[in-house]
């Protein structure tokens, strides 16, 4: 074994000296600036130096009830570690602390996978802000905030996940007493998912149809308490437990509830848009798509805090192993070479760099419109609703199915070792994976994304003048402009993106008129051209994202060699999914079929072009080794003796002989079975 360390350290030092920019000042494009990289850090050194928050034994070798006493161990410890930190330092916001301990991944190196704690912070408190009263913010913010009451977000059901209008769950109000009645009527009418609901929260938003003076005015959200605050006995009525094991978020604790004709008081009913008056009289908000605001915010933060913060991690992992990895040949007796040296090995890589980036870009101006939306809807002001909403779906789900793809892409990358738990593949895939499904199905997602677009399509003209920005490209479209020369440069390129996204939307948007003219009726129109539809929000998601990381490049306030880095990644995202997507650029682009065999060409010089910078770009992730959590990707390279360090952790290496044999190998083999 002497030496084989020397060499892949020497392998992956080798490969930093190589790089032509500084990664530490990507870093800090990366964070967003170098005092966001230095808080970055000093949070970093406060949790992942606490003894405390480390355990010998891993993770995966325990039992489900074990990973779940542990969970809420080190989740106790770590959320009362955050409340210190908050209560002695002021320079770091909460938000950006909640931020980056759950969605900056630094939480992923205390418990892996995943926190009972985190839906109480991403959609309790969130929901209580959006859907609260000033008075229910007031009561239920400070309780939640104080950790006094443990929360989570109970909205699908065992029948219903995606149509959510379908829920069962009826919540009744009763003047007489002045309380609301909720119950679940049938087995599918249980909530089923919620994260933490299992056995770690007493109190809930429960999402239920709500019936006043008899008539149903759709689902509301309610707080309810579900267990006792002492003995946390489930409350009378309440029926609660675990879903139990799952592909991952096994501490998750995520969980199934049900009703018995439960009573809770009236104003357990969050009602900053709608009410129920005393005697049982509805009031209606302005817009009853308000009560899905929390969906929005989630979708929000998954885009960058889940989908570009785990491929970044699987893409550091897979890049720094194919530098230190050595097989086969590329000459007949030379040196057997890093696996990263062979085309096809970059090809795997590098557009997953790029995407990391991309997401990046887009998830910032999805933050950033996310806040002022906001702003809007508190002056009442709904006009740029839609837009979000539209651009929040395709952006969560394009990232999450781009992510998902490519981290095996990346695990394929590292071959036999890619699939060992301790190359932590295994978690990045199962944490990110989820997320497809999770807060919003993708191509469900799409599709509304799709019904915003043919809705776009069929105004562009009259709305030309007030035309948003992401859709400015509709009203701009002439179909003659598939006619124009083609040329490599980047901002033609963004521009045959428009054209694929226009024209398609062209196409899906008639062949629907086509079909009712045939006689179909709307919906079915729409479910027959529905493969299409979901293309059309992909199409729109791309030239989205590939505008947005071209004007990022430009604007960018970097060195040159760092921006060289970010025009080369950029182009390879364009290039890289133009490729993947050459059929629709031929039909409606102006790319022609003998301008094919440059892009493929310029597939090639990028990757080459990348090469030498491809582990400087991913160490300005600048991931802690306890974050990455790999012994494939650590910073040292020193991956075969970690992975035989990992292995010598299996509890059955602890004995030379297993008592298996004593009791039925032995026997067996001897013919005394
Ligand atoms: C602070 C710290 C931060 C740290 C960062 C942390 C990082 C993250 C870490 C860890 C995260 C893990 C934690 C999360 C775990 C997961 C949680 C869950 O999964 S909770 C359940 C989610 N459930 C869904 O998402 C259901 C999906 N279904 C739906 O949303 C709806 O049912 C839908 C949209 C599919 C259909 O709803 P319809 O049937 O009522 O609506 P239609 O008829 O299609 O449309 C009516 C109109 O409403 C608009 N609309 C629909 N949804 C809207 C919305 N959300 N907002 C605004 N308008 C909307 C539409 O555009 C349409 O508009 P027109 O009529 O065309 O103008
Ligand atoms: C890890 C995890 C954590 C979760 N946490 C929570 C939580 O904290 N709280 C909570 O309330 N929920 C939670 N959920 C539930 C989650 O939000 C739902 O699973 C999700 O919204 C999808 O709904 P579904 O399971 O009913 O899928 P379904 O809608 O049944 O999807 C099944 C298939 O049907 C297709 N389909 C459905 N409708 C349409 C349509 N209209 N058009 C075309 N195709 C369609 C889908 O594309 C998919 O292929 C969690 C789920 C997971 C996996």
């Amino acid at each position: 074994m002497v030496g084989i360390s020397d060499k892949c350290t020497e392998d992956i030092a080798r490969e930093r000296k190589k790089c032509s920019f500084s990664s530490t000042e990507l870093t800090h494009f990366w964070d967003g600036g170098v005092e966001l990289t230095k808080r970055r850090k000093l949070l970093e050194n406060y949790f992942l130096s606490d003894p405390e928050l480390k355990s010998s034994v891993p993770l995966e070798y325990l039992s489900h009830k074990e990973k779940y006493e542990r969970s809420i161990k080190l989740s106790c410890l770590f959320f009362k570690k955050i409340s210190n930190w908050l209560e002695h330092n002021d320079t770091i916001s909460a938000m950006e602390v909640y931020q980056s301990v759950l969605g900056g991944s630094l939480g992923s190196a205390v418990l892996k996978d995943g926190f009972p704690f985190a839906v109480h912070y991403v959609m309790f408190i969130p929901t209580i802000i959006g859907q609260g009263t000033m008075a229910q913010q007031a009561h239920w913010i400070s309780r939640a905030w104080n950790l006094e009451i443990m929360c989570t977000y109970a909205q699908t059901e065992l029948g219903h996940g995606t149509f959510i209008r379908g829920l069962e769950t009826t919540s009744t109000y009763d003047p007489d007493t002045e309380e609301f009645v909720l119950h679940s009527p049938t087995l599918t009418s249980y909530k089923w998912w919620p994260g933490g609901l299992g056995h770690t929260c007493n109190y809930a938003v429960v999402l239920a149809q709500l019936y006043t003076k008899g008539q149903c005015h759709g689902i509301h959200p309610f707080v309810v308490q579900l267990r006792d605050e002492e003995t946390w006995m489930p409350l009378p009525g309440i029926k609660i437990g675990e879903i139990g094991c799952k592909l991952g978020f096994n501490t998750v604790n995520n969980g199934y509830l049900g009703f018995d004709h439960v009573r809770i008081p009236r104003d357990r009913l969050l009602m900053k848009n709608n009410k129920v008056l005393k005697d049982g009289t509805y009031v209606k908000s302005q817009n009853d798509k308000l009560t899905y605001g929390t969906m929005i915010f989630v979708r929000v933060i998954v885009v960058r805090g889940v989908a570009a913060s785990n491929l970044a991690k699987a893409v550091t992992i897979a890049t720094r192993y194919s530098a230190v990895r050595r097989q086969s040949e590329l000459k007949p007796g030379e040196p057997e070479p890093q696996i990263m040296e062979f085309q096809t090995q970059q090809y795997k890589l590098f557009p997953a760099i790029a995407t990391v980036f991309a997401i990046k870009s887009s998830a910032t101006w999805l933050w950033d419109v996310y806040n002022s939306v906001t702003k809007d809807l508190d002056q009442g002001d709904l006009d740029k609703l839609p837009e979000l909403h539209a651009m929040a779906c395709c952006l969560k789900a394009i990232s999450t199915s781009d992510a998902n793809q490519m981290i095996e892409t990346c695990r394929f990358a590292c071959g036999g070792h890619g699939y060992m738990t301790s190359s932590n593949f295994p978690t990045i895939y199962s944490s990110l994976t989820a997320a497809v499904t999770y807060e919003g199905e993708n191509t469900v997602l799409l599709l509304q994304t799709a019904r915003y677009l043919v809705k776009a399509w069929s105004q562009r003209d009259v709305t030309s003048a007030t035309i948003t920005a992401t859709l400015k490209y509709l009203s701009d479209f002439r179909p003659s402009d598939i006619y124009q020369p083609w040329s490599l440069t980047m901002s033609n390129l963004a521009e045959a993106f428009r054209l694929v996204a226009a024209g398609k939307i062209k196409y899906c948007s008639e062949h629907i008129d086509y079909l009712i003219q045939k006689g179909y009726t709307s919906e079915d129109a729409w479910n027959a051209t529905s493969i299409q539809l979901t293309q059309i929000a992909e199409a729109h998601c791309r030239a989205f994202i590939v505008d947005t990381f071209v004007k990022e490049t430009e604007v960018a306030v970097v060195s040159e060699p760092v921006r060289k880095v970010l025009v080369q990644l950029c182009e390879l995202y364009s290039v890289y999914w133009l490729l993947k997507n050459v059929g629709d650029f031929l039909v409606y682009s102006h790319l022609k079929i003998s301008d094919v065999d440059a892009v493929n060409e310029r597939l090639a010089e990028l990757l080459a072009a990348i090469r030498p910078n491809a582990v400087g770009i991913v160490d300005s992730f600048d991931f802690h080794d306890d974050i990455l959590d790999s012994a494939l990707g650590a910073y040292d390279g020193r991956v075969y003796e970690r992975i035989f360090e990992a292995a010598n952790k299996s509890p059955l290496n602890a004995e030379p002989v297993n008592e298996s044999f004593h009791k039925y190998l032995k026997p067996f083999l001897k013919g005394q079975m």
